[in-house]
């Protein structure tokens, strides 16, 4: 028997997070694993929060100098994965990552808190620093430069958005031991392929 999914797999993927997120025992259901391939030609994974979804793509914020950051201006090919244990759930997004046009980056460094503000400016993320002194002598230096003054988005901050080209769902049911598996893969008109496979766990 076919669950009746929708067929854009944003509307599937809207449906699952708002479900989730309404359970308590999930902590942090905007948490996902970016897995980008690196220089070194190692395939990294890390967390980022999702802060925002659209039919366009998964948004999120870091800073454009980290690891992350080269690997993705490298090869923009990347996959997220939100991993929903308590509610046995997956769902895995395949697709290429682009920078935020800046004043879409403007907007969102616009509310986050001072505190959050000021960290963008101190950390590089990519620079391993022996003194955690150093890290209070910029913020000092900082917090001098910018009191009284509207902290500006510095250059090396800002969002990006994935543009999926393939969701895959996976939801587990204890009870009859059966996974299902639904796969959106988008095809050149821009619509998309539904597959949905069943996988009985032994
Ligand atoms: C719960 C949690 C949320 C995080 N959210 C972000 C985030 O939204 N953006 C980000 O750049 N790093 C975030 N981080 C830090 C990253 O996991 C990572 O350590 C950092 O970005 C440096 O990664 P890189 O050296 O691979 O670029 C988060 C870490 C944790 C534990």
């Amino acid at each position: 028997m076919d669950i009746p999914y929708d067929h854009n797999p944003i509307e599937h993927f809207q449906k699952w997070f708002y479900e989730v997120d309404k359970i308590d025992s999930e902590n942090e259901t905007n948490a996902m694993f970016l897995s980008t391939m690196g220089l070194d030609g190692f395939p990294k994974s890390r967390i980022v929060l999702l802060k925002r979804f659209t039919w366009e793509g998964f948004m999120f914020f870091s800073n454009y100098n980290s690891e992350k950051g080269k690997a993705i201006a490298n090869d923009n090919k990347v996959s997220l994965l939100f991993n929903w244990v308590n509610s046995k759930r997956q769902i895995l997004i395949l697709g290429r990552a682009e920078k935020l046009p800046r004043n879409m980056s403007e907007g969102y460094f616009e509310s986050r808190p001072e505190g959050s503000k000021l960290s963008a400016w101190v950390s590089d993320q990519s620079e391993i620093i022996n003194s955690r002194n150093v890290l209070e002598e910029r913020l000092k230096k900082y917090e001098i430069q910018f009191q009284n003054k509207e902290i500006p988005k510095p250059d090396h901050w800002g969002g990006y958005i994935v543009k999926p080209f393939c969701l895959e769902f996976t939801k587990q049911n204890l009870r009859t031991g059966i996974t299902c598996i639904v796969r959106y893969k988008i095809k050149v008109d821009h619509s998309w392929r539904k597959e949905i496979k069943y996988r009985k766990e032994v």
